[in-house]
């Protein structure tokens, strides 16, 4: 596994930030576009800020959730209102969002017309991960109904998946687009998730979902 720990989150953010920017910079003068694929929660709010700030070509490149939580942005839980708030201000909101989210009442009823907007920006340029305590990445929770199908190498780009503990129903990017993508970072704070991805890596796929990305991912730790 490969762990950079750094001193604080402070620390940690502006590095994530600039390396980010820098794998974006080479997708864009590679290919002339690249594609961003973030998550949602609680811990990546700083590195957005740090991101939104760099100036980019951000017309060319295309930003997608790793998941969503089928509410709508006016509900705190969406990540799409983290991603406005956050990511998608100053140079960054010329880039364009590809949403994983859509007004209808079940994520299956929108499935197919968001993976259609999906899947002309794949492969994935660079992928950030968030990780719970849980070890679930994106949406891809333990003991969800659909697992075995997300995590299967010819899983559909995106899926809809419930689980106890996700609370809302999901929507995920699935483990083949995940494990595809050319640059894979997952980004954890605290004990018990330096704790939990360690675990990880000795346990079966369906008990620690993370280890979908593990052999490939640089993570990035602060306390
Ligand atoms: O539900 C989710 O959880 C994970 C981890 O979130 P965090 O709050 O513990 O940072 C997140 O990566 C995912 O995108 C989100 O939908």
């Amino acid at each position: 596994m490969n762990i950079v720990e750094y001193a604080d989150r402070e620390m940690m953010m502006m590095a994530l930030a600039n390396i980010i920017a820098g794998e974006l910079g080479d997708a864009l003068r590679q290919h002339g576009r690249a594609t961003l694929c973030v998550p949602g929660g609680t811990t990546p709010g700083p590195v957005f800020d740090l991101l939104s700030a760099v100036d980019l070509d951000w017309a060319h490149v295309a930003v997608v959730l790793n998941d969503e939580r089928w509410v709508g942005e006016d509900s705190p839980r969406s990540n799409t209102r983290l991603l406005r708030q956050r990511l998608l201000q100053g140079h960054a909101a010329a880039a364009q969002l590809i949403p994983l989210y859509a007004p209808t009442n079940t994520p299956e009823e929108a499935l197919e017309a968001l993976a259609d907007g999906l899947t002309p920006h794949l492969p994935i340029s660079v992928l950030l991960l968030g990780m719970g305590a849980d070890m679930h990445t994106a949406s891809l929770f333990p003991r969800a109904d659909k697992l075995n199908e997300a995590l299967a190498d010819d899983a559909p780009p995106l899926m809809a998946l419930r689980a106890d503990e996700a609370g809302e129903p999901r929507i995920t990017l699935t483990a083949p687009v995940l494990r595809d993508a050319q640059n894979i970072h997952i980004l954890i704070t605290g004990a018990d998730k330096r704790a939990a991805i360690t675990a990880a890596a000795g346990l079966p796929v369906a008990d620690a979902p993370v280890r979908v990305v593990l052999g490939d991912a640089t993570i990035h730790w602060a306390e």
